[in-house]
């Protein structure tokens, strides 16, 4: 039987500008997903759900094995949480919280704690309000690596931080995800970061989700086709998601990639020129387009 770090059956919220209704998400222990949207899209909605931070109207929520919000005590003992508007206590140094968590967690690995400090270029004795805002970002990291949690949920964990910060942060949680009993939901806008860490994509776009799919053949699924229009060529594609045309140039781009499409586009009428796989920005974009 399959084991879920998390599962969110047929959840709605609704606020008075927002609706998510019937949200089905899972995830399957030992992997990483990434959800991506827009602003506004409800993923820090989805992660305040799944942390018993906010209470659903309806639905059920179970994170390792515990139902949500009922049992959010001994689930949260095993799950790791950051998110950029995390607050340390300002007058006091990274050292003072270290001993702080490990006061209430004694599993803190306080030899990996000192690893990461070095690795993440921080001072233990330096006071919080001394640090820069990436600083900080990487000491709340630290914070919740340290526990070594079985599910990390991260909401926007590399806004803020400059590129070399982020690769930092990024090859960090990379060497986490070799040990496949931990898993991780992140949430980004930086889809770069999410191609290159997630097993699975949940898109999300106004509270519904548009996809979940494992990367690679979601990633497969998306091509874009550089086309010359002929005599012949009809108006529409069996599933192109966008044909825009500029003279005798189409550009089509498709989320039913297969060997076949080609010959599809052929018989509709199209030469095809070029034909291109798509980064997850491009398809971010597409998605978006297709769905408004
Ligand atoms: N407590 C609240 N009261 C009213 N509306 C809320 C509340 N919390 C969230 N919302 C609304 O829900 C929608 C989704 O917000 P959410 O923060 O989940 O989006 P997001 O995808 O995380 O966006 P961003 O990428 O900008 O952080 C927004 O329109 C927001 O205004």
């Amino acid at each position: 039987m399959q084991n879920y770090a998390f599962e969110m059956n047929d959840v709605s919220i609704r606020y008075p500008h927002f609706k998510m209704e019937g949200l089905n998400l899972s995830l399957p222990q030992g992997q990483v997903m990434g959800l991506v949207g827009v602003n506004g899209a409800g993923k820090s909605t989805t992660i305040r759900i799944l942390m018993g931070l906010v209470k659903a109207d309806s639905g059920q929520v179970k994170a390792l094995g515990y139902n949500l919000p009922e049992h959010q005590v001994q689930a949260k003992y095993d799950i790791g949480f950051a998110s950029d508007d995390m607050r340390l206590y300002k007058s006091q140094t990274l050292q003072w919280h270290m001993d702080f968590i490990k006061s209430i967690y004694p599993k803190f690995d306080s030899a990996y704690a000192a690893d990461l400090l070095k690795r993440f270029d921080l001072i233990a004795d330096q006071q919080i309000k001394g640090i820069s805002h990436g600083q900080r970002v990487k000491a709340c990291l630290l914070l919740v690596l340290a526990r070594r949690p079985k599910l990390l949920i991260l909401d926007e964990p590399t806004t803020g931080l400059d590129p070399v910060a982020r690769e930092e942060v990024i090859c960090e949680l990379a060497d986490i995800l070799l040990d496949d009993e931990r898993s991780v939901l992140f949430s980004s806008h930086n889809t770069h970061d999410i191609e290159k860490l997630s097993d699975q994509i949940a898109f999300l776009d106004r509270g519904k989700l548009l996809a979940l799919q494992d990367k690679e053949s979601y990633l497969e699924s998306w091509a874009r086709f550089r086309c010359q229009i002929n005599n012949t060529s009809s108006e529409s594609v069996l599933g192109a998601v966008s044909i825009k045309r500029n003279g005798q140039i189409a550009e089509i781009v498709t989320a039913q990639y297969s060997p076949h499409y080609v010959a599809q586009l052929q018989q509709a009428g199209f030469s095809v020129l070029e034909q291109h796989r798509m980064s997850l920005e491009e398809i971010f974009v597409a998605n978006i387009k297709r769905s408004r």
